[in-house]
């Protein structure tokens, strides 16, 4: 009886201790629990006063990221680029991303880019981050002065044209709109034109070949191309024609050069051609530059205006992913489509100075077909800078950014270890998860000691790209969707000018019309008039007229016919 009563008794015990340990647990739970929120709070309020208004999560995964490897980056030297140099510039973050609450999702540890997209698993709380990374000839980070960048990039190119024999140069700075190409293009142009004058002055630094203040003059002239129009920035903004003589060399028909004679002169002359240029607001930026800007600086024989070298600057517009312009007007649509198949053609060409690509597409858009020279001269030298922003939710068009500088240059980066280096492939993924919620990343399996950087370095680039990842606008895959479309475009501008120049031509016709029939009506109406003449010449300009208005209907049906086929196009694009 006695040991019966006392099992309850025991069981009862052991049932109250196993309740006050779980309660235990729990409140450790809880405690912890606690100081995860508070140490979370605390990280977030330094992330906040740091600048860094983002997810707290993300943010540590890229910290994490960038310790282990920050000791790849290696110190900036001067590339001995033979023709081609593809940088990338990372600027800082910016008070509209911060708003936005973006976390910096980009880091450059040169020679190296990488991109940190921030990724959710099905579960919808893991979070983890997608590592894209690129190797370029230099990767400036957001701490890296204009200065810097146009050392390394751009100064050798003054050099080479300042050198004369028949040098072409050409700066491009290419990125998503908002991601500082104006900025960086903008600096980078009052450096050049302090350097140009300072080289032109030293007349024996390249002998009779080369340009100095005494045999050459350096002239500006300023151009944009936008919606198919080419215009004169230094010129009331008139419209300009490009033609190819029977030579092949392409001209710029209207194009007005001025000659600068120091650095002032010079930089007022970059300043009208900037107020000038066409620019919209768009989501990203204020005052986004809708148009290719080309500064061209041409230094010519003082004694016969040979034209004896070339460096152009070419500011492009902002690249859009198609995705970007489905709520567009069709006027801003087809802005984009100009663009789009003006970078695409672009890349082609570049391609082909460094013998990457047989084929030379210059004549595929305006933009190609004005630079020609720049990439079928034996004398061509070409410097990309791709500027990225570094916000998260720019994430997948940055990776756009660097994917397309990266064709442009894939196998031959310029070697910042000193020897050329294999070909990288150029996109590949390393993966660093946090899960659940958040957990410690995965490094990529590398030796980290000094003499294995560039082991390291592979490993980061050939890594397994286990993830989807969808290829975007600038591959040569889904380019094609976009063809049809940005074809008709092209037409559709094409159509536009013949319009144009139709109805004005129309106009001056009718004025002399006007007078050849206000003359015939003085005739009838003067002494011994004849009437049969009067009806005839009267006839002719009836006729004539008739022939105008049909001529002008049938353009514009061919015109609108374009409307049509591109609004059709655009909306079956919207839908896909
Ligand atoms: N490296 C940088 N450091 C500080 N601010 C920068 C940097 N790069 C760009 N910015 C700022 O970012 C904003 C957008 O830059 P910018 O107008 O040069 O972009 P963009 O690429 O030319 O854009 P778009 O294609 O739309 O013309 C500007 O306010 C500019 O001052």
């Amino acid at each position: 009886m006695g040991r019966k009563s006392l099992l309850p008794t025991n069981s009862a015990d052991a049932t109250r201790l196993r309740i006050e340990r779980m309660e235990a647990d729990r409140e450790q739970r809880r405690i912890r629990q606690k100081e995860v929120r508070l140490a979370r709070t605390q990280e977030e309020q330094r992330n906040l006063l740091a600048g860094n208004p983002g997810d707290v999560d993300f943010i540590g995964l890229v910290r994490e990221w960038r310790q282990e490897h920050e000791r790849l980056a290696q110190p900036h030297g001067d590339v001995d680029f033979e023709k081609i140099c593809v940088c990338v510039r990372k600027r800082p973050l910016n008070e509209k991303e911060r708003a936005k609450r973006d976390h910096d999702s980009v880091t450059c540890l040169h020679p190296m880019a990488t991109v940190h997209s921030a990724k959710l698993r099905v579960d919808g709380i893991s979070k983890y981050l997608d590592h894209n990374s690129f190797r370029f000839d230099h990767a400036f980070d957001e701490e890296t002065s204009t200065e810097e960048v146009y050392r390394y990039m751009a100064k050798p190119l003054v050099d080479w044209v300042c050198g004369g024999r028949g040098a072409r140069a050409t700066v491009f700075a290419y990125g998503q709109t908002g991601s500082g190409k104006t900025y960086t293009m903008g600096r980078i142009q009052q450096m050049v034109a302090d350097d140009i004058f300072e080289t032109l002055s030293n007349n024996t630094l390249f002998g009779d070949e080369g340009c100095s203040l005494e045999n050459s003059t350096c002239s500006v002239a300023i151009f944009e191309i936008y919606g198919g129009r080419i215009q004169d920035l230094l010129n009331k903004r008139n419209r300009l024609k490009v033609l190819e003589d029977a030579k092949g060399e392409v001209v710029i028909s209207g194009l007005e050069e001025f000659e600068a004679t120091n650095p002032a002169e010079f930089l007022a002359m970059i300043e009208k051609g900037h107020t000038n240029r066409t620019t919209h607001a768009t989501e990203a930026n204020d005052v986004s530059s809708r148009s290719h800007a080309i500064c061209q600086i041409l230094f010519r024989d003082r004694t016969n205006g040979r034209l004896k070298s070339k460096l152009s600057l070419v500011d492009l517009a902002g690249s859009e992913r198609g995705t970007d312009t489905k709520s567009h007007n069709r006027q801003r649509r087809t802005e984009s489509s100009e663009i789009n198949t003006s970078l695409l053609a672009l890349k082609e060409c570049i391609r082909a100075i460094d013998g990457k690509s047989q084929h030379v597409p210059y004549r595929q858009s305006k933009l190609t077909q004005i630079l020609k020279d720049s990439f079928v001269s034996r004398h061509a030298r070409t410097a990309m800078i791709a500027t990225v922003s570094p916000g998260s939710s720019s994430a997948d068009h940055t990776v756009n950014t660097l994917r397309y500088a990266d064709r442009i240059k894939e196998n031959s980066v310029g070697d910042a270890f000193g020897k050329t280096s294999k070909r990288r492939s150029p996109m590949k993924q390393v993966q660093n998860k946090k899960s659940p919620g958040v957990s410690k990343s995965s490094p990529p399996k590398a030796k980290l000691e000094d003499e294995h950087i560039e082991d390291s370095l592979d490993l980061i680039l050939n890594a397994s790209d286990d993830d989807e990842y969808t290829e975007e606008y600038f591959s040569e895959e889904s380019s094609q969707k976009f063809t049809e479309l940005d074809e008709t475009v092209q037409n559709l501008y094409d159509e536009q000018e013949k319009l144009l120049n139709h109805h004005m031509k129309i106009i001056h016709e009718s004025a002399e019309l006007i007078m050849e029939e206000n003359k015939l009506l003085a005739d009838v109406q003067g002494d011994n008039y004849d009437v049969d003449d009067y009806a005839l010449r009267l006839s002719k300009i009836v006729d004539r007229r008739f022939e105008m208005v049909n001529g002008l209907r049938e353009r514009l049906g061919l015109f609108q016919e374009q409307l049509k086929k591109e609004e059709e196009l655009s909306k079956m694009q919207r839908r896909l």
